[in-house]
């Protein structure tokens, strides 16, 4: 039998006793909690994540194991995670490694055997909270008063942006790919449409991104408070007039703040595959993939050039904006998937329509 070695404890002095996995380290970060039933691996390394410890609702993690594959980057940056059950036994033909052997390589924590619903209520009530995974032996008190006296870390993107621009060559339209942390999710859907990509740092000026001479811009997902980087919103906004633009979740953000929108922090964010989003346009739902905090102030867009197309149906947040003006849209939720369903798969076509139009 495996004992009670591990306890979680969040900056609100609750504590949840359960058994560790993966890495033997302490973390402390924003515990959130994700609903998808599968795609803990695509999960565990999206980019968006960094800094995170994932709660997963799913009482049952770890069960077809981990392969070569489905990573979204080979350097995953989550603080943690924590489950009801994790299968030390994967079964599955894709299966190289066990999720436990795959953290403990990471040197990412984890945590089973807890109340994951009561958990979750706790954070739709609260909202998102700082946690750790310490071990079990260490008085609560005193890891809550260090978790208090430490800050969760800001400016993420640029620590898991590319450093150097590098080229995915294709025979298509040519895109600078925008590096906020992206999943390699994005960079799979314009490979299959085989365009011809060269990714850049987040940092990269307009004067930069224009010398590549792109049919178009796609702007990544990415971690953190979209208003970290006022240098990529600067460069967006000298952009916007120029070529088609297409920008998912973190990019999603970034085109609403350069065109004069706000964004604001949700109290528990959407993270899951089973996200209804709702078209303004054409009155059609998508179920989609999310990972998002943050979200686009549906008011703040009576003073742009946005006009809203997407609503979350859940709770009516905004889902998605396009341009008046100029062939720019974006949308909060995962059209790569990655985990989850691919019903809005189709924008990455409306993407490469757009740049063909405006080529000729
Ligand atoms: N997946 C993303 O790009 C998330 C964007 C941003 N970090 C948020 O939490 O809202």
């Amino acid at each position: 039998m495996y004992a009670l070695d591990k306890q979680l404890v969040l900056e609100d002095g609750s504590v949840y006793k359960g058994y560790g996995f993966g890495a033997d380290v302490e973390m402390a970060g924003e515990v959130v909690f994700n609903t998808a039933m599968t795609g803990y691996q695509e999960t565990i390394s999206d980019p968006s994540y960094n800094g995170q410890i994932i709660t997963f609702t799913y009482p049952l993690i770890g069960n077809y194991g981990i392969n070569r594959d489905d990573y979204e980057t080979i350097n995953p940056s989550i603080k943690g995670i924590i489950t009801r059950e994790i299968c030390r036994k994967p079964s599955n033909f894709r299966n190289e490694f066990t999720l436990d052997e795959v953290l403990k390589d990471l040197n990412i924590p984890g945590i089973s055997g807890i109340d994951t619903r009561s958990l979750t209520k706790k954070i739709r009530e609260h909202g998102t909270i700082k946690g750790i995974i310490v071990s079990a032996d260490k008085n609560p008190q005193e890891v809550v008063e260090n978790l208090k006296s430490n800050s969760l870390p800001t400016n993420q993107i640029e620590q898991v942006s590319t450093k150097k621009a590098f080229l995915s060559s294709g025979r298509g339209m040519r895109v600078v790919l925008l590096d906020l942390g992206m999943k390699s999710g994005i960079m799979r859907e314009l490979n299959s449409r085989d365009c011809d990509i060269v990714v850049m740092p987040h940092n990269a000026t307009a004067k930069e991104i224009l010398r590549q001479k792109p049919d178009g811009i796609m702007l990544s997902n990415g971690p953190g408070d979209p208003t970290d980087v006022p240098e990529t919103i600067a460069a967006l906004r000298e952009l916007m007039d120029k070529v088609p633009i297409f920008g998912i979740c973190m990019g999603h953000q970034l085109i609403s703040l350069a065109c004069g929108a706000k964004t604001y922090k949700l109290l528990f964010g959407h993270r899951g595959a089973n996200q209804p989003v709702l078209n303004l346009q054409t009155g059609r739902v998508d179920i989609t993939a999310q990972n998002h905090g943050f979200a686009v102030d549906i008011d703040s867009l009576k003073d742009t050039d946005l006009e809203l197309t997407h609503i979350a149906v859940n709770d009516r947040t905004c889902e998605g904006v396009r341009h008046k003006k100029y062939p720019v849209f974006s949308v909060q939720y995962h059209p790569e998937a990655s985990p989850g369903p691919h019903d809005p798969n189709y924008l990455f076509d409306i993407f490469i329509e757009n740049m063909k139009k405006n080529r000729d």
